[in-house]
Parts: structure tokens; sequence; C-alpha cells
């Protein structure tokens, strides 16, 4: 069987092509859709993600604000940040790049964003209206993930997707979201005992750890369709992919699989709101 190499950089230019004329009907009405960025410290991995996010809002027309604070703000402080990006009425999406500082309280933090606004999809809001199959902005990582497949129209209804990792804004919704696609949907993480093994059961593998070349080849099933979420120091994911490509039957690479897409979806919920704050 021919192999799959699924291409973020075609998903994430099919998912902007959209965006251009809805873009130029808002600017009809005076309206340029704005993201804010937030960045707390100087991180420099956080830094190039985000001045990456800005830059593709530039490209499409798109504006973008970014607000850098320094690593010794309260939750407190970063909350009043976030209000008054809340009460903007020219700021239609706010991202508050995860992760923030051990002292601050980042689920507090991420739950002060109006949900209007959560084009992240990161509030407790966000993520339970979304398990549900509510019409809500969706992370973008899972929502990536989900573009993805559906772009190359893989089916998995009915298939055993593995997730690997439980985050609250990438194993968890993922998980949810193919659920909610009928998928039968195992989620492991660090306390898996034997996740080799549950990994090889699956039809889909989800990988979402955070560790360099996690995922190793004979963990893949033949045929599987192989999902790469991780975004390690150097541009390295969590899937051995010249490893997992020899059993995968559909695979993404890093960079150019799951990254471009996210962000692609950021542009498009931060479009969504701009349109639907119109609505108001
Ligand atoms: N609140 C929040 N939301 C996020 O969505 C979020 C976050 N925090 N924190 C960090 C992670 C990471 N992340 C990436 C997005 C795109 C690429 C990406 O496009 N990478 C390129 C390569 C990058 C390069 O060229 O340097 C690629 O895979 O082809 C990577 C990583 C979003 N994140």
């Amino acid at each position: 069987m021919e192999k799959l190499i699924l291409d973020g950089n075609r998903v994430a230019d099919s998912i902007k092509g959209n965006l251009i004329d809805r873009i130029t009907e808002l600017s009809k009405k005076g309206i340029v859709p704005c993201l804010a960025t937030i960045l707390v410290g100087d991180n420099p991995s956080s830094k190039t993600y985000v001045r990456m996010k800005g830059n593709a809002c530039k490209r499409l027309g798109m504006q973008s604000i970014r607000i850098d604070l320094p690593a010794d703000i309260t939750t407190d402080e970063l909350i009043s940040q976030i209000n008054k990006l809340n009460h903007d009425p020219d700021v239609h999406g706010i991202l508050l790049q995860h992760p923030v500082p051990h002292h601050i309280d980042e689920r507090a933090a991420f739950d002060a964003i109006s949900i209007e606004k959560d084009v992240d999809g990161v509030t407790t809001l966000g993520y339970a209206l979304n398990a549900f199959g509510a019409a809500t902005f969706p992370s973008c990582t899972p929502a990536a993930i989900m573009a993805i497949l559906e772009y190359y129209n893989l089916q998995v209804e009915g298939k055993h997707a593995v997730v690997i990792g439980r985050s609250p804004i990438l194993g968890k919704p993922v998980s949810a979201m193919l659920l909610n696609k009928n998928a039968t949907v195992t989620t492991c993480h660090s306390r898996t005992i034997n996740l080799e093994d549950i990994v090889r059961l699956g039809d889909v593998v989800v990988a979402a750890v955070g560790k360099p070349n996690f995922v190793r080849g004979d963990w893949i099933k033949p045929g599987a369709i192989v999902l790469d979420a991780g975004y390690n120091e150097g541009n390295v994911g969590d899937v051995d992919f010249n490893e997992c490509l020899e059993n995968a039957y559909a695979i993404t690479p890093v960079p150019a699989g799951v990254g471009p897409v996210t962000i692609a979806t950021l542009l498009k919920h931060t479009v969504d709101a701009a349109e639907k704050s119109l609505l108001r």
C-alpha cells in the first residue's frame, strides 16, 4: 500500500485560503480581525512561537497585538491584563502562551479569558463545551489534528485511537474530539502501565507527550495513522519519524506536520470570532 506523508503546510494553506475572502468582507465593514498574544517571561522557544503567530496574522492582513510581561508578574496582574483585552472591542482573540512561570496560576489565568475571545480553546468552559460537541473554539492543536484527518479523508469511526498525553490543551481535548467522531479512545499518560503494548493496539496514534522521539517504530501497528503533536527543542517531534514510517500507513512529519495547521486554525478561530462580534 502507498504511504501517506501528511503535509501540514498543504492543510494549513487550504485553511488560510478560505480566510482571505472573509477577511476582505470584514474589512468592508471596518473590522480587522485581531489576535492578542500574551507572553510571560522570555522563554526563547515560546518567543519564537508567539512571533510566528503574529507574523501569520500579518501575512493574511489581520491585526496582532503582542503583550510581553515580565516573568515575576503576579497572577492578579496577569488577569488584569487579560481583562483589559476582554473589554477591548478591537481585540477578537486572546492567546496566553503556555507554559507560564510556575508561581502563576495558569488555570486561573486561562479562565479569565472571555469565552467569546477564547480562540485558543483553553478555558474550562471552552473545554467542556467542546467535549460535549458544542460549537465553540476547540484548542488549536487538537483541532489541527482533526483538520488533517478530515483533509486527507481519514476516517476514525469505530477505530481504536490511542492518545499519548492528557494535558488540558492537547491530550484531553483531542481524546474527546476523537470520541465525538466515534473512535474508541484510550488515553495514555506517564502512569500508564505497559504503554507500548497499548500503543501497539492503535489504529490511530496521537503523540502529545513532549519527549523527543518517544514513540518507536515497533510500537506502531501496521497500517496505523500516526499524528505527532510534539514540539521539542530543535524542531523534534514525539515520534521517531523514520522508524514509525515503516509500519504506518499515514504519518505527520515534524516540522511541517501538525505545527503549521495549529497556527492556521488559530487564525481561522480569530476570523470566526471577528465575524461573531458583528452579530452581538
Ligand atoms: N496557549 C498556547 N497555545 C498553543 O497553541 C501553544 C502554546 N500555548 N504553547 C506552545 C505550543 C507550541 N505550539 C506550536 C505551534 C506551531 C508550531 C509550528 O508551526 N512549528 C513549525 C516549525 C517551527 C519553526 O520553524 O521554528 C512546524 O512544525 O513546521 C510549533 C509549535 C503552539 N503551542
